[in-house]
């Protein structure tokens, strides 16, 4: 799924992916982003099938404060979840279709369910974390362990675990270059709910003891063609003079992303300071400054940790002089990680290439999804302007940590944490979590869910989600809160998706529910098969203060923007 650049505002669009190998890649990885080779419906019966969903009250869900709206009085209904779609196997070659049949979804008819192997355990040791939701500081844990579980899928199956699908900020992070592992964190203030799982049969656990940082080989060359990368090394070279140490920093930053990072202070702690506060804009939480600051008396020598789940590529030199050692303390230094820092191989993974029109960069999220986020502009050739002001963050930086089942959690059957899981999932809406009266007007990427949406329903397409006829619906949910989620200045994928009258794409909100915490999260689905190179679009809605009476007295909605969807179905505007 690449974001492209769409011909009337040049702007980002997203589209489905191109590429064979991914589609084979998801095909036994149904994590993510790729929609191709799924199997979804015919666009006819879209408005076809209205339904009243009936209220069902055995759904305890608060959700966070900071996105409940207490004055909306619209009514939404989440996903009931049921079993998988299958695959259309032929049409794409794919030669494993179990693969993508994830195992256990939430189901509302437990007589379809099929319950699977189980899959990943979760030991989580302590690691100095940040806790992104309140942004409070930790003190560093001086040797952090990190222990990697290796999947059962895995270990049967020899396909990639299945995806965890988290939203949270310092949550499980799914190793990217050791694909066998998970490791995950749990800082003593990161308010994590956490369901606890046994550990599969036949699971490994691997614990990786923190290594003395190797120090600079004066001989060590990395040419990387990442445009922030080569920027920062000139500016380096102006501001130190010393084109090697920079050269350095920028091999081991680019290797760090989401892991646990060793920094070694050599200037001393201003220095330093400034280094890591600059990150922000730079694919760096923003409350890096405040962990790397809050630590006290740092001091030249002092080694520190922290959890770098974002990518710290196009940190600029001048900002990371004081920086001497940066090593990855998950064994990758001994293992496939470390081959992401051999000379040669950045520009294979990270880099642009010619190979595709427009393209500007191979993955806008550095290395942070499991497939790679091309960016792409096939509009303006020449324009190579990246996405300003903006960090791709994987996960929500202000709702509290979720975990969907895997299928070694002992949940029961009926369990509602596996719709992520399936075949026609996307991906969530990732964004900062806003109040109402904390919404800019002018925030072009404000996802609410209070607008008035042609298309949306609660269990919106019963076939989707596994169920047969509208008779079967036996349980309705109402959105009690309005959501609202800015994904301007941080997002995935999903930022990039425009509005479309006759979208490809719908949203649904999934409960994901803990005896403590329950939290609703936005997850974006297919609504039918999407061939590649598609721009994947949902439905924005339109805001209900625009509300007009049309001339045969039907209620019009007008939304704030002219709509250039171009579709036959097209209603003018949206938002
Ligand atoms: C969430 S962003 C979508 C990605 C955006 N195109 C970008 O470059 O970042 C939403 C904005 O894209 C533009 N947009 C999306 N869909 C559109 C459509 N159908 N017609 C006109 N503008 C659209 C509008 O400016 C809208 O506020």
């Amino acid at each position: 799924m690449s974001p492209t650049k769409t011909k009337w505002l040049r702007s980002w669009s997203v589209e489905s992916d191109d590429d064979i190998n991914h589609i084979e890649n998801i095909s036994s990885s149904p994590t993510s982003l790729m929609v191709s080779p799924f199997r979804f419906f015919d666009d006819e019966i879209y408005n076809t099938k209205p339904y009243l969903p009936s209220t069902v009250s055995s759904f305890q869900t608060i959700i966070d404060e900071a996105i409940i709206d207490e004055t909306s009085t619209e009514t939404f209904y989440p996903l009931i979840v049921s079993p998988l779609q299958t695959l259309d196997d032929k049409a794409y070659n794919i030669t494993s279709p179990s693969t993508l049949e994830v195992g256990p979804l939430q189901t509302v008819d437990d007589e379809n369910h099929n319950p699977k192997t189980p899959s990943p355990t979760l030991d989580v040791p302590p690691l100095p974390t940040i806790d992104g939701e309140t942004h409070k500081t930790e003190p560093p844990l001086p040797t952090p362990e990190i222990t990697l579980l290796q999947t059962v899928d895995n270990n049967i199956n020899n396909t990639p675990p299945p995806p965890l699908m988290v939203s949270s900020l310092l949550a499980i992070v799914p190793y990217e270059a050791n694909k066998d592992s998970i490791a995950s964190d749990d800082g003593p203030s990161s308010g994590a709910i956490k369901r606890k799982r046994g550990r599969p049969k036949g699971s490994k656990n691997l614990k990786m003891a923190i290594k003395k940082p190797k120090p600079y080989d004066p001989n060590s060359k990395v040419v990387t063609s990442c445009p922030s990368f080569d920027s920062g090394i000139s500016e380096a070279e102006r501001e130190t003079g010393n084109k090697e140490v920079a050269e350095s920093v920028l091999m081991r930053f680019d290797a760090v992303r989401r892991r646990l990072c060793q920094l070694k202070c050599v200037k001393g702690p201003s220095l330093l300071t400034t280094a890591l506060s600059n990150c922000k804009n730079l694919g760096v939480r923003t409350n890096t400054k405040k962990r790397i600051g809050s630590i006290p008396g740092i001091k030249v020598g002092e080694i520190f940790y922290f959890w770098g789940e974002m990518c710290l590529v196009g940190l600029h030199m001048p900002m990371v002089a004081g920086i001497d050692y940066l090593t990855i303390k998950d064994g990758a230094t001994e293992g496939p990680l470390a081959t992401s820092v051999i000379p040669g191989q950045l520009k294979e993974n990270r880099g642009t290439d010619n190979s595709r029109k427009g393209l500007i960069l191979k993955d806008l999220s550095y290395g942070a999804e499991n497939l790679p986020i091309p960016l792409v502009n096939e509009i303006d050739e020449n324009d190579k302007e990246m996405p300003q002001d903006f960090s791709y963050a994987k996960s929500s930086l202000v709702q509290p940590m979720v975990y969907e089942c895997g299928d070694a959690c002992p949940c029961p059957p009926d369990c509602h944490n596996r719709v992520t899981q399936t075949g026609t999932f996307i991906c969530e809406l990732v964004g900062m979590a806003k109040r109402i009266h904390g919404v800019d007007e002018d925030d072009e990427y404000m996802f609410d869910s209070s607008r008035v949406y042609n298309q949306f329903k609660w269990n919106y397409e019963p076939e989707l989600v596994g169920e047969n006829c509208w008779d079967q619906v036996s349980e309705a949910y109402k959105l009690r809160w309005r959501m609202l989620v800015s994904s301007k200045e941080y997002g995935n994928v999903s930022r990039f998706m425009n509005h479309s009258c006759s979208p490809n794409v719908m949203w649904q909100p999934i409960e994901f529910e803990d005896s403590r915490q329950p939290c609703v999260r936005i997850a974006f689905f297919a609504m039918k098969h999407i061939p590649p190179l598609t721009e994947l679009r949902f439905d924005y809605g339109m805001s209900c203060k625009t509300e007009e009476v049309g001339e045969d007295g039907k209620t019009i909605f007008k939304g704030k923007k002219i709509c250039h969807c171009g579709s036959f179905k097209c209603q003018g505007s949206f938002g």
